[in-house]
Parts: structure tokens; C-alpha cells; sequence
């Protein structure tokens, strides 16, 4: 059986972004990606800082996992990297999954296929903006939308948005993809603050301000904006 590179698993918390938030849920997070975003949240998936806590699981070993940290206490599992579309092999997981009866949730930002996008219940493509310092591939994000919108599943696009650049850029998103539910998502520009208080009170301004941007803009009547809920409850700590 192929084998899956896990970094962490964790739960139950709740999903703190996007199309699901709220929602109570175990979280698998696979290693590696192809992008190196500026302000990367979780580049310990990538820069090597965390390599030895890689571990080559197969479905059944994470199927186990999840049930020894979460019990009878969750039917959601959210996968996320890292970029977990790198995987082929996470197929296995998804039939898996299903079989227990299990919804799954998945984080991607649209830079590679897989089929196995089909099969999840709450997908979520979130497109870089300038500020990552990452390029979207336009051809392939037009693929992979195009596909899943034929497709009656639960999809969503989520665009973090730190500065007026990156707000264009989500205009930009949300405008070739209109009837897809559209999420701006408050960037973390203080992912190495350690004192909880000081970074609640950053990203409640920013925040605000953009809610202003969307109020302001003709262009925005139709998308919702979010902070990321958990990083408000639980501050940059990993696994929560
Ligand atoms: C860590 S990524 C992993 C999944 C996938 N690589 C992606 O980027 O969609 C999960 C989500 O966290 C977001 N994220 C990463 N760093 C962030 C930050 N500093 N502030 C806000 N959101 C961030 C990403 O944009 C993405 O939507
Ligand atoms: N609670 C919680 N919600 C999340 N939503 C997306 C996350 C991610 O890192 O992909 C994440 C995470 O790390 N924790
Ligand atoms: S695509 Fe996701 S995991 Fe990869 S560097 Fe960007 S935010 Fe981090
Ligand atoms: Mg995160």
C-alpha cells in the first residue's frame, strides 16, 4: 500500500477557515509543497525544520491514529499540507474515510490535480496572491475549476489578503470564478508573535479593515470575509 508523509494530526479542534468554519473536525497535515509562500503559516511542511516528524503512514495506520487522538468524538476529517494534491496515494485515505462514514474536508491552492478532488465534501482552493511571492498558474487554476464546477460538489475559493495588491488580486479571483462561493481570509503578518493578546489585537484591525475594503468595493457584494478563528482562540501555536 503507498505510503502517505504526515507531519502532524490533530483534533478534535474546530476548522478556523473558510467554507467550514466552525465546524468540529480532526486535522491531518501532509509534508511538502511546491510553493514557498513569503508568509507561510506552516512552512515547517516544507523547510526542513520538522523533517524527522515525517512519518510514511498508510490509511490504515492514520485511520488508527485519528481514532486513538479523537475516539467516537468527530465524523470530520480535514486534510491539508503543506500541499496534500501533491499525493497521489491519499486516494486511499479518501475510500478510507468514507467507508467509516466520514466527511472530509481538504485545503489546496490550486496548483495540481488529482480525481480524488471529486470525493471531497468540503474543498477548498486558495489561489496565492502577490504578496506569497508565488505565481497562480491561470491555465491550470481555469482546469481545475472548470472540472469541479461541472461537478456538483462542495467546493470553495479562499483568497488570504494582506494589502490593497493582494485585495485587486482577489477581485481578480473572484470575478473569472463568479458563481463559486468566495472567501477573503484576513492574513497572519505576525505568524512569530508569541504573545497571544498583541496578535488578537493585530488581526482584529486587519480585519477590519478588511471588511471596510469589501464594504467600499461594488465589486465584492457577494463574498463573505473571515479571520482565521483559531489563530483569534489559540495564537500561532502548531496543532490546534
Ligand atoms: C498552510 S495552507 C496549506 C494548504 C495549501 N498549501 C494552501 O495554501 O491552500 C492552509 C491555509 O492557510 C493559509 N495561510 C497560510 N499562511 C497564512 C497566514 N500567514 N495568514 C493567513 N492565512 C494563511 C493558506 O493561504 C491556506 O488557505
Ligand atoms: N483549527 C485550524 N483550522 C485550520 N484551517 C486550516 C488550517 C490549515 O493549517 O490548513 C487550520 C489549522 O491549522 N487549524
Ligand atoms: S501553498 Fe500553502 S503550505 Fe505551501 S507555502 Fe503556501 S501557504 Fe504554505
Ligand atoms: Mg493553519
Amino acid at each position: 500500500m503507498e505510503r502517505i508523509p504526515v507531519i502532524e494530526m490533530f483534533g478534535p479542534t474546530i476548522q478556523g477557515e473558510g467554507m467550514v468554519i466552525g465546524q468540529k473536525t480532526m486535522f491531518v497535515r501532509t509534508a511538502g509543497c511546491d510553493y514557498r509562500c513569503r508568509w507561510c503559516d506552516s512552512s515547517f511542511t516544507w523547510d526542513g525544520s520538522a523533517k524527522d516528524e515525517v512519518k510514511q503512514m498508510t490509511a490504515e495506520d492514520i485511520w488508527q491514529q485519528l481514532k486513538q487522538l479523537g475516539g467516537d468524538r468527530f465524523n470530520h476529517v480535514t486534510i491539508s499540507g503543506g500541499n496534500p494534491a501533491l499525493l497521489k496515494g491519499l486516494r486511499a485515505l479518501i475510500s478510507l474515510l468514507k467507508e467509516h462514514n466520514m466527511r472530509i474536508g481538504l485545503e489546496t491552492q490550486g496548483s495540481v490535480w488529482q480525481d480524488w478532488f471529486y470525493d471531497i465534501d468540503d474543498l477548498t482552493i486558495s489561489p496565492k496572491p502577490p504578496s506569497s511571492n508565488m505565481k497562480t498558474n491561470f491555465t491550470m487554476l481555469d482546469t481545475i475549476m472548470e472540472r469541479l464546477t461541472a461537478h456538483r460538489g462542495h467546493v470553495s475559493l479562499k483568497v488570504v489578503v494582506f494589502d490593497d495588491e493582494d485585495f485587486a488580486y482577489a477581485k481578480h479571483v473572484h470575478q473569472r470564478y463568479p458563481t463559486v462561493p468566495f472567501y477573503v481570509q484576513v492574513g497572519n503578518d505576525h505568524i512569530h508573535e508569541a504573545d497571544d493578546v498583541t496578535l488578537r489585537l493585530q488581526l482584529l484591525q486587519k480585519l477590519e479593515w478588511l471588511v471596510d475594503k469589501v464594504v467600499q468595493s461594488k465589486e465584492m457584494n457577494n463574498v463573505r470575509v473571515l479571520p482565521q478563528l483559531h489563530t483569534l482562540l489559540w495564537g500561532n501555536r502548531r496543532g490546534v
